[in-house]
């Protein structure tokens, strides 16, 4: 056995105390699978005021700085940019290896980071920073290096789709629910990251740069949150054999010369409804599941636990497991530099499928002025469907639910801002995209 190796662990919170605890509780365990020992020489803590269960006072510090200078292996599980940024760089800089799982840090860092552990000849893992207990970060990296990933379509967000879940299968209040999924160590310390999409799309930006090995930043992904999804738009999917969820998307853009499009990639996270009978349909809870589609491999559904203490420990766990053995080896490691400069495609250039919920007038020629307003753009309709309630007739009102054909964004965009001018248009009552559709 090798001369041990301290860990130095950067945050207690929800993920880090759970590491904590799996580390002080099984060190047999981990000295065997990784021929070293591993010492937790210390954790770092924003106060000292209060008791962390399991966890020995004399561990604490609020020094994050010299326990880092003197640590093999540092584990960032405090959050945000700064000082977690600066705290990974020196911890580089000083020859430690890195786990982490700052998606949002990643996200906007991750190429000076990955170049700076490349620099060090050490290793920087991030296994929890997409999709918490579902291995990955690694299958993309490795497992899947020699393929060519064309396309990622995931469920990324525990938070989110806890709620979405919640109000689907419960009718239950959007607030009541993010409550309950913050109880539960789900949501980000701010929950508005979940809840307006950015979780997923720093998720979105990592799963992309690594699957089309080129740099995607949080920047270059187009988000909607769930915010606008209301109890309404749920119930009336729900009617129609559809259940909403937040998604990720992850799209390798082919050339096509006919429609003067370039090659390039694209990231997007918004609401969509799926068909009830799709298998990302059935992901429940605050559960992940990512489709991978890859040239040679086909589909590959990675699925599992997202979000929580426990099931992001285990990623970490791993990480912290897999750079101690390389250590113990000795020798550089991996590198996988995104070396690829393949542009982002803006989602105006993307083709989607809308479905869209009009409160028009009851009254004749209504349905004909709200085609041509789709002709006019030359979108497509695959389906319309009127229904009037007792107060709709009463009112002299209707609703519209119409669903396109694939067109591109742009066009379907523009359509719905031309149907928002026609005065046979009370309002637009949900706009949402369909994904899945067979
Ligand atoms: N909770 C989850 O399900 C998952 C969380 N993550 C990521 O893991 C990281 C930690 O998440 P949680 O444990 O849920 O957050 P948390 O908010 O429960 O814990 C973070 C802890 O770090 C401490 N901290 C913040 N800044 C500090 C500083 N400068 N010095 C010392 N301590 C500091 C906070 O006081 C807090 O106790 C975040 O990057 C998050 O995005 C990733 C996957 C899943
Ligand atoms: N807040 C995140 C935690 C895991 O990444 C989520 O809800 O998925
Ligand atoms: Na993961």
């Amino acid at each position: 056995m090798t001369q041990p190796l301290r860990v130095a662990l950067l945050g207690c919170g929800v993920v880090g105390s759970e590491v904590a605890r799996q580390l002080l509780g099984r060190p047999e365990e981990f000295a065997a699978r990784t021929g070293a020992s591993l010492e937790l020489s210390g954790i770092a803590v924003r106060s000292l005021d209060r008791e962390r269960p399991g966890i020995p006072a004399g561990l604490l510090t609020t020094d994050a700085r010299a326990l880092v200078a003197d640590a093999d292996i540092v584990v960032e599980v405090m959050g945000g940019i700064e000082p977690a940024r600066s705290l990974i760089l020196s911890a580089l800089e000083s020859g430690a290896s890195v786990v982490t799982a700052n998606k949002a840090l990643l996200a906007q860092h991750g190429t000076e980071l990955i170049k700076a552990a490349h620099d060090a000849g050490v290793r920087l893992e991030y296994e929890a920073a997409v999709a918490g207990a579902i291995p990955i970060v690694r299958p993309l990296d490795d497992s899947l290096a020699g393929d060519r990933v064309t396309r990622i379509l995931g469920i990324v967000n525990g938070t989110t789709n806890f709620i979405l879940d919640k109000m689907d299968a419960e009718g239950s209040a959007f607030d009541e629910v993010l409550a309950e999924a913050q109880e539960l160590g789900y949501a980000e310390a701010d929950p508005t990251a979940d809840v307006d999409g950015h979780d997923a799309a720093a998720k979105a930006a990592i799963l992309s740069s690594l699957a089309f090995h080129t740099p995607v930043q949080l920047d270059d992904v187009h988000v909607e949150g769930i915010r606008d999804v209301s109890p309404q738009s749920v119930e009336l999917a729900r009617e129609q054999g559809y259940v909403i969820k937040l998604l990720a998307i992850c799209e390798r853009v082919a050339a096509d010369d006919a429609a003067g499009m370039e090659p390039g990639v694209s990231a997007r996270v918004y609401p969509a409804l799926i068909p009830r009978g799709h298998a990302l349909a059935a992901v429940r809870g605050a559960y992940n599941a990512v489709f991978v589609q890859a040239e040679q491999a086909g589909s590959l559904m990675f699925y599992g636990q997202g979000a929580g203490g426990a099931p992001t420990s285990s990623a970490i766990l791993g990480d912290i497991v897999s750079v101690a053995r390389r250590r113990v080896l000795g020798g550089r490691g991996k590198y996988s530099p995104a070396t690829g400069r393949l542009r982002i495609v803006p989602l105006d250039e993307i083709p989607t499928q809308y479905h869209v919920t009009l409160d028009v007038a009851d009254k004749s020629g209504v349905l004909s002025r709200v085609t041509e307003v789709f002709a006019a753009r030359g979108v497509s309709i695959e389906s319309v469907r009127q229904t009037v309630s007792e107060q709709e007739a009463a009112e002299g009102r209707a609703t519209l639910v119409i669903s396109t054909h694939r067109s591109v964004e742009s066009a379907l965009a523009g359509t719905v801002g031309d149907l928002k001018d026609l005065d046979v248009v009370n309002d637009i009552r949900a706009t949402l995209r369909i994904e899945g559709a067979a």
